[in-house]
């Protein structure tokens, strides 16, 4: 489209039109010129080619900013450093301190949409308030005015607006502080969250840790999908695997991925399913939320099959027009398994924004099915013992080490050991700074060498006790631990075969 640059082409017929109505001021009878000049507005605003809105900081209720004035100074924060000559800057934390320009009061930009040019301007409204203060105190609210030609009335008011509305929610998502919230009984608490960890040096298979980056983006990028057919956006993973994989860690790759906040959820803490609910209710768009060793948290099977039977009728068939039976009886009764699917079945229906739900466990086979079936938990994440390309990945994070010659050795004692990645990561932790990378690799090949020959003897006694053979029982160990001989679970194990 031709680019039309309508403030320059306007310019001089304006300065005309200025100049023939001084004219005519000077040299009119009275009585016409009072004439005039009573519709003299109505005629310059017809004869005005331009549309101007105006973007105040503070909306009706004078304590709250508007979002549209946010939105608008987050979008305009590029130009404004590019285009003018008066700049106001702040800071912002976000992980690290950066500074964030705006421009200064009474100044210009020009954005430019689908060829379309526009002029930005920012001002002042200053007003003396009453008061009773000694200094009067002045009252200042800020305004952008947004200023196009009026055949691009559509364009501007429709796409245009939107635009710039969404890009600068998105440009403050970036740029804000994000947290870590804590509940202490039915009260949030937050720290700023600045978790170092990243996709890049969490260890695993690259074929599986792509598969779940795939799986959080789509899901971040999917909200018309998610109104489309009618399902709130929300998305359930369960993490699972022994102490020390890289559960928790995962969790905080997660949200630094998706620039998420976290709610980690006690549910030890909460009282009961009120606060529960009030607790999950005050949580935001864009977040995490926690709930840790899901296992130990609540006696979540023995309440819900005890609740089963006193009710008589099944939990899980409309979750969400039950109130549960707890609510109703006592306000001193515990947070259930039945409360618990009930908000992470319903409640977000009705909250607007994403979220994830994120549960772990170390025993997966304790879990009650119905707590993790898909659709309330749609992925099951397994962070099992160290691989060889697990290693590789730690190894290159802790001594940017690309390969070694001890590599093949480590290779095959991997694979014959259950190491977590957390106890590999700590051989590989340099003793002395700098770091000697062939003293690390070493101490880890001892270490994999004692961890397999404890596994040995802890089978020869135990295989002594029970009368079997020590492969028999090191098999039947892993059965029930939930997880096999190469450290996967027996429900992965069973899939294999
Ligand atoms: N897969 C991994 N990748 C990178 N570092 C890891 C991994 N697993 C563990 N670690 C390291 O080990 C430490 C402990 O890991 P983390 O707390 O994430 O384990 P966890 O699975 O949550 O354990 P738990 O079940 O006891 O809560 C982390 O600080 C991290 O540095
Ligand atoms: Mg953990």
């Amino acid at each position: 489209m031709k680019t039309v640059d309508m403030f320059t082409q306007s310019g001089p017929v304006i300065v005309s039109v200025m100049f023939l109505w001084a004219m005519f001021k000077q040299y009119c009878p009275h009585q016409l010129l009072n004439y005039f000049e009573k519709h003299s507005k109505r005629v310059f605003t017809f004869f005005y080619p331009f549309i101007q809105i105006t973007f105040n900081e503070f909306t009706g209720d004078r304590f709250m900013r508007s979002e549209a004035y946010s939105a608008i100074e987050n979008y305009l924060g590029s130009s404004s450093s590019m285009q003018a000559k008066r700049l106001k800057a702040d800071v912002v934390k976000n992980g690290t301190q950066s500074l964030v320009l705006s421009m200064d009061d009474f100044e210009e930009v020009t954005d430019e949409f689908q060829g379309v040019k526009l002029r930005w301007a920012s001002g002042k409204h200053l007003s003396k308030t009453q008061s009773f203060s000694f200094y009067p105190v002045t009252d200042e609210r800020m305004y952008y005015t947004l200023t196009f030609h009026k055949r691009h009335r559509n364009l501007i008011l429709g796409t245009y607006l939107s635009h710039v509305l969404k890009e600068g929610d998105a440009i403050k998502m970036k740029n804000r502080q994000r947290k870590l919230y804590t509940n202490s009984g039915s009260y949030w608490r937050h720290v700023v969250f600045e978790h170092p960890a990243s996709f890049d040096t969490i260890a695993m298979e690259a074929e599986k840790k792509k598969e779940i980056m795939d799986d959080l983006i789509t899901f971040s990028q999917a909200e018309e999908f998610y109104a489309r057919i009618g399902r709130a956006w929300k998305r359930g993973y369960l993490l699972y695997g022994p102490p020390g994989t890289g559960k928790s860690t995962m969790i905080a790759a997660m949200a630094n991925l998706l620039n998420y906040d976290i709610y980690d959820l006690e549910l030890t803490s909460v009282k009961d399913n009120t606060e529960l609910r009030k607790l999950l209710i005050e949580t935001t768009s864009r977040s995490v939320i926690v709930i840790e060793d899901i296992d130990c948290s609540l006696d979540l099977t023995g309440q819900r099959k005890k609740k089963k039977e006193e009710q008589g009728r099944g939990d899980e068939k409309d979750p969400k027009l039950k109130v549960p039976k707890e609510e109703t009886d006592s306000k001193q009764s515990q947070v259930t398994l039945s409360g618990l699917l009930n908000f992470i079945d319903g409640l977000w229906s009705a909250c607007k924004g994403e979220r994830l739900v994120v549960f772990t466990t170390n025993f997966l086979e304790k879990l009650d099915p119905a707590l993790i079936r898909k659709g309330r938990m749609d992925k099951h994440i397994e962070l099992s013992y160290c691989s060889f390309e697990a290693f590789k990945v730690l190894a290159k994070n802790y001594l940017q080490l690309e390969t070694h010659d001890l590599y093949a050795k480590i290779q095959e004692l991997v694979g014959e050991t259950k190491m977590t990645p957390a106890e590999v990561a700590e051989h590989l932790m340099p003793k002395t700074l700098p770091g000697d990378n062939k003293v690390c690799l070493e101490g880890l090949i001892a270490g994999l060498e004692k961890a397999k020959e404890d596994a040995r003897l802890k089978a020869e006694e135990e295989a002594r006790e029970k009368g079997s053979s020590p492969e028999e029982n090191a098999k039947e160990q892993g059965k029930e631990n939930g997880w096999c001989d190469n450290g996967n679970t027996e429900m992965n194990c069973k899939e294999k075969e």
